[in-house]
């Protein structure tokens, strides 16, 4: 029998850009309880979204072929060492699986338009307080529940066949072991899930017209959810290993990744999305959270992420995926790069315009969005760039004030964790735009936050206050100071009249 600190574990994060997966092991340091955690890279493969006609999606299948390949590798690497295995992913997107238990069709990527309209529909009909007093999560016209509105409307036939409704990382592990759970942290994105009682909000499902039936009680993270199947292990020539729920919202693992002191921090996950808040005891359920559309995710450890989405490095992505499109070759460094070079303060965006979640073509959405503001349009890549990692930053600024207010706490500082900040530029700028210091690390957040939850799983951990400790030895820090603060006070005051706050 393998000791618990002995066995190794492996992750899979899925992100809407890419997936890694990831083997977690402990080495004992000095002293008794001097436990580090170390990871290694085991299979990174890209997460291409698949157009058919009019519509968007995720090309499923695909992403459970590359797990197999993962879970081959991770088995030759650890044989019997290897403890369990999970999973993690963005949040809100399902699969739908029929009374034969099979899946009735491709997951929806959460920017398809299928949506449009949808969420201000369910609005008028229900009421945005009460949406919010059963749900306590901000309105994203892609959340789970105007994907099911819009299914409703446009495909009722489907949902006629639905039985059961599965997020990503409970369909992969369905595939993987069999067995349908639902677990917490990913049913709180649904905006069906009521954040006191920790259930699905039968009142807001029969004001839907969904069936109870068709969501599996929510389960907590850190448990065991099957093992692989026998059609897998006889597959892929391996054991039935454990298969455990974590934190399978990735932001909800990358916040457990955060390598916080004490229990009051503010975090920000930082990657194709830009997820900023701070880590309660309880949900936020007050009007000036409902105004300022902010949310409430379930965190691991019955916690609560009180967080708002920010559109993200998602402008950057888009932007280069446009020019790349037109010939260019500039990389993300050399994006950056220009982007440093290019005049300061020229105008700025609110990152979190409705223009920007999808628009065929992101650079000219940005000199859109300047144009209409009588801003200064900007021209170059780099000054594109540079226009977008100011606001982002400033946009930063603006929702870790409001979420201070919101919760009558003051941040020393903010912790960014998450590919995002392989950005040292967007990083310096955050630090500056608060005038408060950054504290960036670790890169992995989700693969982290993933295997952590695993070794709790396997009883090494208690509380995610003794976790945190091994994070912050284990894994590297790089603190950003904030300089030329007139520059960017003067400048935050310009931001706040653009967006209109
Ligand atoms: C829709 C986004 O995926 C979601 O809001 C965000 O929290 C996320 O999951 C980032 O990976």
């Amino acid at each position: 029998m393998v000791s618990r600190t002995a066995q190794s574990v492996l992750a899979i994060d899925l992100g809407a850009g890419s997936g890694r997966a990831v083997i977690g092991r402990l080495t004992q340091g000095g002293g008794p309880d001097d436990l580090r955690l170390s990871m290694e890279e085991i299979h990174r493969f890209p997460n291409d979204p698949v157009r058919v006609g009019k519509h968007l999606h995720w090309d499923i299948l695909r992403l459970l072929h590359e797990i197999k390949q993962a879970i081959l590798k991770a088995v030759q690497l650890e044989g019997d060492r290897l403890g369990s295995i999970a999973i993690d992913s963005w949040a809100v997107d399902f699969g739908l699986i029929g009374t034969d238990g099979q899946l009735l069709g491709n997951p929806y990527h959460y920017r398809d338009h299928h949506t449009d309209g949808v969420m201000e529909e369910v609005c008028a009909r229900l009421g945005r307080e009460r949406i919010f007093a059963a749900s306590g999560l901000q309105f994203l016209q892609f959340n789970t529940i105007y994907q099911l509105a819009a299914l409703q409307a446009q495909q009722p036939g489907l949902m006629d066949r639905a039985d059961k409704l599965l997020m990503i990382p409970d369909l992969l592990r369905y595939f993987l072991t069999g067995e349908m759970h639902s677990e917490y942290t990913n049913a709180s994105t649904t905006q069906l899930l009521n954040p006191v009682t920790r259930t699905w909000d039968a009142g807001l499902l029969s004001d839907l017209g969904l069936s109870p039936s068709l969501l599996l009680p929510p389960q907590a993270s850190g448990i065991r959810a099957g093992t692989l199947s026998p059609e897998v292990c006889a597959e892929l020539g391996v054991p039935p290993i454990p298969v455990v729920t974590v934190g399978e919202h990735d932001t909800a693992s990358a916040v457990v990744a955060v390598p916080a002191e004490g229990k009051d921090f503010a975090y920000l996950s930082c990657g194709t999305w830009s997820l900023l808040g701070t880590e309660l005891p309880a949900p936020v359920l007050t009007e000036q959270a409902l105004t300022w559309n902010f949310t409430n995710e379930g965190g691991v450890q019955g916690t609560t992420r009180l967080l708002k989405n920010i559109m993200g490095l998602w402008l950057v992505q888009e932007s280069r995926r446009a020019w790349e499109k037109a010939g260019s070759r500039l990389s993300f460094p050399q994006l950056v790069q220009a982007a440093e070079s290019a005049a300061p303060f020229v105008s700025f965006i609110d990152p979190d315009d409705d223009a920007f979640l999808n628009p065929g073509h992101m650079p000219e959405a940005i000199q859109a969005y300047c144009a209409r503001t009588g801003q200064p349009v900007p021209a170059s890549e780099g000054e594109i760039i540079r226009c977008v990692l100011e606001s982002l930053a400033l946009k930063y600024r603006f929702v870790l004030e409001r979420t201070e207010r919101l919760t009558g706490k003051r941040f020393d500082g903010l912790h960014m964790v998450g590919g995002g900040i392989q950005n040292s530029l967007l990083c310096r700028f955050t630090a500056n735009a608060l005038q408060r210091p950054v504290w960036a690390g670790p890169v992995e957040g989700s693969a982290i936050g993933n295997i952590v939850v695993q070794y709790m799983a396997l009883g090494v951990w208690n509380t995610l206050h003794e976790a945190r400790q091994v994070i912050r030895s284990s894994f590297p820090v790089r603190t950003y100071s904030p300089e030329n603060v007139d520059g960017w006070a003067e400048a935050y005051e310009r931001f706040r009249g653009i967006i209109g706050e």
